[in-house]
């Protein structure tokens, strides 16, 4: 019977690289009380034992170093392989090979446990291989080119487009796993332990639990990347001016608008999200009307005076939280997500008051879901409100000569890094 924290990472790569679903939501469908587990919007259900929160976060662990690491375990595998072996014996290997050189797991236990993972027949090639990577240890990864192996050719590409050579420091940003980081309720007292970052996000070492944090229950604060924080303070909301936070869930940058005394109307069209957000708004006891509805087609009573637009995104900002995302995402996920944002961009234009502010983000490093909508968006009756640096303590570099932000996983590299996204601000003109 194989450890149950590695039944877990190999039940977790099963989902998301063979089966092709989110990380997340394998995480969510392991099953943790003995009941059959269910992978959801499948309506597939499976029986599977119950796995203990402690295995459940090894498990996490393992498969998301894999996820990150997948193109350079397998260059290393690849010479002891005569021919490829089926999907549960190739992740099988790719988790003895992670434990081995990337986990620090004694080599008896990380070969052992891979072995217990795969059916008979193939017990022998897995130890043989993992012993042969085993002898040859972390030296094994010295030499290659990782930063190439583990990103997909495709989003290299349009990096090497984008950003030139840092393409190179971006893939290498993506190899560590992301620091916590909190936004703070307006008087709250941070957690100690933490680094305060230009801007008022505080950071915690990677694999702080948010919820062991003194505080958490009280809603003293919330999870949120330092690069997340920046679109809603480029807004500038003000007390008792009308804001509305299209695409809201889970609800933090509806945190930061309703933090600022604004009267804020949350739209989200997911009901189970929209749930998340009303839950993280009651424990921080901050207010805002939510609207479970399509912001494409939602009508207000009223216009805004500013609003925000946080639209859904291939996400391929958010790579070192998200290590299953360069697995599951495609070069058409970037053109429909690119065109679902110019219908919602349209949208909230049209919503927006005479004079009123608008700001546009992605949580993407894609320029089609970034950079190519700045210019669009003179055709809706939306004039560039430039970001300027002073607005930004310590980010300067984050904001572009035409008055755009743009954040990448690269920067503040000696601090951890920051997810990528890409925000711009408008203003309609009056009257
Ligand atoms: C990038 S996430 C938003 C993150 C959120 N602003 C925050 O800071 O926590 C995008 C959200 O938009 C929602 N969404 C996608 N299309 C939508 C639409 N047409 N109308 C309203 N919400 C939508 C998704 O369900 C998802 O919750």
């Amino acid at each position: 019977m194989a450890n149950p924290a590695r039944r877990a990472a190999a039940a977790l790569l099963d989902a998301v690289l063979t089966r092709h679903r989110p990380l997340e939501e394998a995480l969510d469908a392991l099953p943790t009380d003995g009941k059959p587990h269910k992978v959801r919007g499948k309506g597939e259900a499976r029986p599977g034992a119950a796995v203990a929160p402690r295995d459940k976060a090894a498990g996490h662990r393992i498969a998301a170093a894999v996820l990150r690491r997948a193109g350079s375990l397998d260059a290393v595998l690849e010479p002891f392989l005569r021919r490829e072996p089926p999907p549960p014996v190739r992740n099988a290997l790719r988790i003895g090979a992670a434990e081995l050189l990337l986990l620090a797991t004694p080599p008896h236990a990380a070969v052992a446990s891979a072995v217990d993972l795969v059916p008979a027949p193939f017990a022998g090639l897995v130890n043989a291989v993992l012993r042969r990577v085993a002898e040859a240890g972390p030296t094994a990864l010295e030499g290659l080119e990782a930063e190439r192996l583990d990103t997909p050719g495709w989003l290299w590409t349009a990096w090497h487009a984008a950003y030139g050579p840092a393409v190179r420091s971006i893939a290498a940003a993506h190899r560590a796993e992301a620091p916590l980081d909190l936004s703070l309720k307006p008087g709250a007292a941070a957690p100690e332990g933490g680094e305060a970052l230009p801007g008022g996000t505080h950071r915690y070492p990677a694999g702080t639990r948010v919820t062991e944090l003194p505080g958490f229950a009280d809603g003293q604060f919330w999870v949120q990347d330092a690069a997340a924080a920046l679109p809603a303070r480029l807004l500038g909301a003000r007390p008792g001016e009308r804001v509305a936070d299209l695409c809201a869930a889970p609800g933090g940058k509806t945190a930061q608008l309703a933090a600022t005394g604004a009267q804020v109307v949350a739209v989200e069209r997911d009901p189970r999200r929209a749930a998340r957000l009303r839950e993280n708004l009651a424990r921080l006891d901050l207010p805002a009307e939510l609207v479970v509805a399509d912001a494409l087609h939602w009508s207000p009573e009223a216009r805004f005076d500013a609003i925000l637009l946080d639209a859904p995104c291939t996400a391929t900002g958010t790579i070192r939280r998200h290590p299953d995302v360069p697995h599951l995402k495609r070069p058409k996920d970037v053109a429909s997500a690119a065109e679902l944002q110019r219908g919602l961009l349209a949208a909230a234009a049209a919503r927006l008051a005479p004079g009123g502010r608008l700001v546009f983000a992605t949580c993407s490093l894609q320029a089609e879901e970034g950079e190519a909508h700045r210019d669009a968006a003179a055709a809706l009756g939306l004039a560039p409100d430039p970001i300027r640096a002073e607005e930004l303590p310590g980010l300067a570099e984050a904001v572009t000569p035409s008055g755009t932000l743009r954040t990448r996983p690269d920067l503040w590299a000696g601090r951890g890094g920051m997810d990528g996204f890409f925000a711009a601000r408008f203003r309609k003109p009056a009257g």
